[in-house]
């Protein structure tokens, strides 16, 4: 299974995240943002986390605009897996390949400590290691993780069940607490905590493992 890393310049999770997916069996390939196509053969795209292009105009919104993002969303039309994490997930929404926008936390602050998730389903390629319902604590890093939806989009996540995964309530001002979510065809997730800081016992936790081996063993020839 072959997985793409995507590093633009600030990205400062792209090693830590190759290294997750290594770890769970991945063959991993690095793209740099001005690379205008993927490997032949890629299975998943995984953006990761930090500060593209200083996170001018909005986090996320050059980098939605680099030559490698047009081959990212040709992969994610055709039905390829793609997964951003944090800054990653912000190069989603601005790609428009997820809905919503992620916004100034309300405190304010930036935050950087371990949280508590709920998985609020296991339906996806990407959750299919967790039970519904169950708590994981994984490290959540950002200054622009407060989700926000319209009303109706709020609603069609609900019914489609695309809400990936929850804070306990009032981290960040996110609507209703999301810290993740799917796709419409489930192949495309975007979270805001890195679930590649909780993937080996030497970092303290290893509840994102299971994340990355759910998508490792599904993603093979999307
Ligand atoms: N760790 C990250 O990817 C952070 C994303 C973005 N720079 C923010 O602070 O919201």
């Amino acid at each position: 299974m072959k997985a793409a890393v995507t590093t633009f310049p600030g990205s400062n999770c792209d090693r830590d995240l190759a290294v997750a997916l290594e770890q769970a069996g991945a063959r991993v390939v690095r793209v740099w943002h001005k690379d205008n196509s993927l490997p032949a053969g890629t299975d998943l795209v995984a953006v990761p986390g930090g500060f593209s292009f200083g996170d001018y105009l909005r986090c996320g919104a050059i980098a939605a605009q680099s030559p490698i993002a047009g081959a990212l969303r040709a992969h994610a039309q055709r039905g390829g897996h793609v997964l951003g994490i944090c800054n990653g997930f912000q190069v989603l929404t601005e790609l428009g390949l997820l809905p919503g926008a992620l916004m100034r936390n309300t405190g304010l602050t930036f935050l950087c400590r371990p949280a508590v998730l709920t998985v609020a389903t296991a339906d996806s390629d990407f959750t299919a290691g967790y039970a519904k319902g169950q708590r994981i604590t994984i490290p959540v890093a950002h200054h622009d993780g407060n989700y926000q939806i319209t009303a109706d989009g709020l609603a069609q996540l609900r019914d489609q069940d695309r809400i990936a995964f929850t804070y306990l309530p009032g981290l960040n001002g996110s609507v209703a607490d999301i810290a993740g979510v799917l796709s419409e065809n489930r192949r495309v997730l975007g979270m805001m905590p890195h679930p590649e800081r909780a993937a080996d016992p030497a970092l303290g936790g290893t509840d994102g493992a299971a994340l990355f081996r759910a998508v490792v063993g599904a993603a093979v020839n999307a």
